[in-house]
């Protein structure tokens, strides 16, 4: 395969916080319009390997190419393919949902002629054109959740990352989103990566998975693959469970605290 027909090429990826290993020698490839899970528990090391593909963290040892391109020495290329949806809370409460992606379709400098219909259109992507007038301080979390993904898709990103798109959503929100990433994948031909704790999610929206834990890269391949190689029977969640020691939630102590803090943000953004 090309480097152009790459998304993302990871390449002996290392980083360290003090003396802790956060990813330790990571390879992975992602093929261009595929939908991509990066699985593993609390403190395995996705989010760090995310904030190194999207510039946000210093890449200190190994190599990354993103559409071909080198992070390093063409940041701002880079920002400009990817759109990313963080963990963390990204919508301003007092805005309405239109005003929230309209600052969000500056920020990444769509063109100002194209930049109402851009709003528009990503709005009706997530079904939130009736809602858009409203403060988002009043909406739901799914709804909050919808509308990250609306200002991630105004600049028509050509790799969408979501960090734990679904986390503290309810069945039915979670759905919801799920159906909007499909949409808009096969309507953009996008590639998605996406960083998940839901052996279900995964299973509905991957293409192909990566489990890491510990920083390292432990399998990756299709779901059906990766289960075929454990047995006839096997789910992806038992998968996960040998690749991981059988921990859905990492090392239980900081398991706890993590829960605790992504409890937090969940209900930050309920409240
Ligand atoms: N800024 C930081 N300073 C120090 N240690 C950090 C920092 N960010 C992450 N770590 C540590 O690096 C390891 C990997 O964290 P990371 O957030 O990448 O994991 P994760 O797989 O995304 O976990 P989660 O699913 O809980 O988000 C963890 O042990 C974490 O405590």
């Amino acid at each position: 395969m090309t480097d152009q027909q790459l998304a993302v090429s990871v390449r002996g990826v290392s980083h360290r916080f003090g003396d802790h290993v956060a990813v330790d020698d990571l390879s992975l490839d992602i093929a261009a319009g595929e939908t991509f899970g990066l699985l593993g528990p609390n403190g395995a090391g996705k989010t760090t390997t995310i904030r190194m593909l999207t510039t946000l963290l210093p890449l200190r040892s190994g190599s990354v190419r993103i559409f071909g391109v080198d992070p390093v020495t063409r940041p701002m290329v880079v920002r400009r393919a990817i759109g990313y949806v963080p963990q963390q809370l990204s919508v301003e409460g007092a805005l309405t949902g239109r005003e929230n992606v309209a600052w969000f379709a500056r920020l990444f400098d769509v063109p100002r002629k194209q930049r109402s219909q851009r709003v528009d259109d990503a709005l009706a992507m997530l079904d939130l054109t009736e809602a858009a007038d409203r403060l988002a301080g009043t909406y739901s979390g799914g709804m909050v959740r919808r509308l990250e993904l609306a200002q991630a898709l105004v600049n028509r990103p050509a790799l969408l990352i979501l960090d734990e798109p679904t986390v503290g959503l309810d069945p039915v929100a979670r759905d919801s989103v799920w159906q909007r990433v499909r949409r808009m994948q096969a309507e953009y031909g996008m590639t998605v990566l996406l960083t998940t704790h839901y052996m279900e999610e995964a299973e509905q929206l991957c293409h192909r998975v990566a489990l890491m834990h510990r920083g390292r890269l432990q399998a990756d391949g299709t779901p059906a693959e990766l289960q075929r190689q454990l047995g006839p029977e096997a789910t992806l969640e038992d998968v996960f469970r040998h690749h991981t020691g059988g921990s859905l939630t990492g090392d239980e102590q900081e398991g706890g605290l993590r829960d605790v803090r992504s409890a937090r943000r969940t209900a930050r953004r309920l409240g």
